[in-house]
């Protein structure tokens, strides 16, 4: 199992070190623009290895794809992120042409790739890689649900005063500040919904800390976060190379479900070695069918300004 990631940033080689850790891939090959950077950081998690107990091999290149080839899987997470003050939507300028750039040079080298699209404004960079990657819809896929729905479980463990393995909960729709839809309704403590334990107004505050959680943590840390990010990327990864057939929300492109068409957005989709090997539509009540229109809209304002 070959994973290409690029980007040997934050955010990339943390995923790298989590896909290492676990130890299911045989190669990991880190690629960056920046001259001998991800050769560094290659170096650097391989010297980790006998230490963290894995044998998965480790190699960084600069700018040459020829090393990438024949991935099985390949994230990408190259781009800038935001700072302090920012909306991840305000990155499209640069990211766009960097995500379209390395796409199209990753599909050139492994024609047969899982893609998985991190950089910011995610659903939009998904959106661009399916109009202009040439591979199948359930080989694109957007990671942010993953993320939004850990940060809604750790939430939720602190409203509760419980263990974060009492909780189970899902974050669908646009990962934005404003585009996400926290199920409050669906999340629940050992089977028990969370309603039963905690008053409305504090279910409210979760949800409203859940959608900010990625502004709370870039103004906390000047940049955005990583070490969650690389460990939901890596359990994406892990879930397609194993073939798990786990169920994660991710931005995939839908074709009616939930009522839309011709967009990525959060979605629970069940994740195997085909990729989406399923889109799972859930039951929505009226408030949440009305919050996914609206999450829809701010995306496709997003996408609108692509220019395809
Ligand atoms: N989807 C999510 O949930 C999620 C989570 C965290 C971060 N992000 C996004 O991921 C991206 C990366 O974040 P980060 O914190 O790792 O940033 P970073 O600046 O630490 O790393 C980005 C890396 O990309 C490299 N790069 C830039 N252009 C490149 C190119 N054309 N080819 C190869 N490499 C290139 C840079 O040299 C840099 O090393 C940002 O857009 C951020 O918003 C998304
Ligand atoms: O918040 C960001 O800009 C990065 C990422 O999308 C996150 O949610 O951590």
């Amino acid at each position: 199992m070959k994973v290409t990631v690029v980007g040997a940033g934050a955010v990339g080689a943390s995923c790298a070190e989590y896909i290492a850790i676990k130890d299911f891939a045989s190669e990991v090959v880190l690629l960056d623009i920046k001259e001998g950077f991800a050769e560094g950081k290659a170096m650097d998690l391989m010297q980790t290895a006998s230490l963290n107990g894995f044998d998965t091999k480790i190699t960084g290149v600069t700018s040459d794809y020829s090393k990438t080839a024949g991935s099985d899987i390949c994230v990408i997470t190259s781009g800038i992120p935001r700072k302090p003050g920012m909306t991840r939507e305000e990155l499209i300028g640069i990211n766009a042409g960097i995500v379209k750039e390395v796409s199209s040079s990753l599909v050139k080298h492994s024609p047969d790739t899982i893609i998985i699209v991190v950089s910011n404004p995610m659903d939009t960079m998904a959106y661009l890689v399916h109009k202009t990657s040439g591979l199948s819809k359930n080989r694109i896929i957007g990671m942010g649900g993953a993320l939004d729905s850990a940060r809604f479980k750790y939430r939720l463990a602190e409203a509760l005063g419980a263990p974060i393995s009492d909780v189970d909960g899902m974050v669908i729709g646009g990962h934005s500040d404003t585009g996400m839809v926290p199920l409050t309704r669906l999340a629940t403590r050992n089977s028990v919904p969370v309603s039963k334990f905690i008053s409305e107004e504090r279910l409210n505050q979760v949800k409203e800390d859940t959608k900010v959680g990625g502004a709370t943590l870039t103004k906390l840390l000047g940049t955005s976060a990583w070490y969650a990010p690389g460990a939901a990327v890596s359990a994406l990864v892990q879930a397609i190379a194993c073939d798990q057939k786990k169920m994660f929300p991710c931005s995939v492109m839908l074709d009616g479900q939930y009522g839309l068409k011709d967009i990525c957005i959060g979605a629970p989709v069940i994740l195997g070695r085909n990729g989406v090997e399923e889109i799972v539509e859930i039951e929505l009540n009226d408030a949440e069918k009305a919050h996914i229109q609206e999450s829809a809209a701010g995306v496709r304002k997003t996408n609108d300004l692509l220019e395809l």
